[in-house]
């Protein structure tokens, strides 16, 4: 059985969540009418990069953002996913959240390494957990955007079986095609599906390269944005994962003995 996914590959206001909120609202309301069951939103879609900004704009989970997107997800039965500025005990994290169709929130993950080249590490505090959950039956993962580059990291979220690995960014136009590589490198790797989502459009410092992508287990890319906005679909057969996992089995193979 297929999943029908779609990622909102959005430009983003910068430092306004609630003009935020309205242009995904509507985007989100678009997608479910095409029968898609899992949207994905880019990384900190409601703020941007605006991180001096954060005590004023992030908020906690029981925010108006996570208010809005239980509302949708319950409405129009769908799963909704994306990262959003959060502020708990006066401290502010990069979360990617999903919510699914009943309103539950399904994970939230804070991103564990945090890119110097655009601050994060001045404003934020960096998480220190897994971003393992279940879609429906299914075992997957979520982390954001320059945790990508830290395949061991992605390897962790993966040895418990999961099938996908679901990505949110504001990744820079001048290295799209690190983001390409090092996606399909990590479907390759750990055999799973990659779904992520990049924003695009530009802030004061940086314009960002879209190229949202839909890679599966062996490497191929099911679909792919361009540097526009767009709201990209792809079909994914998450079974599709255990032919390729008894085809080469690489988790089986693996040696930790000599490099844990
Ligand atoms: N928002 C980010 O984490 C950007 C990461 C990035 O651009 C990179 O090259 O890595």
């Amino acid at each position: 059985m297929t999943t029908k996914i779609a990622i909102i590959q959005m430009d983003i206001v910068f430092g306004n969540p609630e003009e935020n909120r309205k242009l995904a609202k509507e985007k989100i309301k678009e997608a479910a009418a095409q029968g898609s069951e899992v949207i994905l939103l880019p990384e900190l879609w409601t703020t941007g990069y605006d991180l001096s900004r954060f005590e004023e704009i992030a908020e906690t989970l029981e925010g108006p953002t996570h208010q809005l997107l239980i509302s949708l997800a319950k409405a129009l039965k769908v799963t909704i996913a994306g990262s959003i500025a959060e502020e708990e005990n006066g401290k502010f994290y990069n979360t990617f959240v999903a919510y699914n169709a009943e309103g539950d929130r399904l994970f939230n993950y804070r991103k564990a390494h945090l890119f110097r080249l655009m601050n994060e590490e001045k404003f934020l505090e960096s998480g220190n957990q897994k971003g393992n959950f279940n879609l429906g039956e299914v075992p997957v993962a979520g982390v954001i955007c320059y945790d990508i580059r830290f395949p061991e990291w992605m390897r962790t979220h993966m040895l418990d079986g999961s099938r996908g690995l679901f990505v949110v960014a504001e990744w820079p136009k001048p290295r799209v095609e690190h983001w390409r590589n090092l996606l399909i490198s990590r479907a390759i790797e750990n055999q799973c599906f990659v779904i992520a989502c990049n924003r695009v459009g530009a802030d004061q410092n940086n314009e960002f390269g879209g190229h949202s992508i839909v890679v599966d287990p062996w490497g191929n890319v099911l679909a792919e944005g361009g540097f526009d906005e767009e709201i990209v679909y792809a079909e994914v057969d998450f079974t599709a994962v255990e032919a390729i996992r008894e085809q080469i089995p690489i988790f089986q193979d693996r040696r930790p003995d000599l490099y844990e």
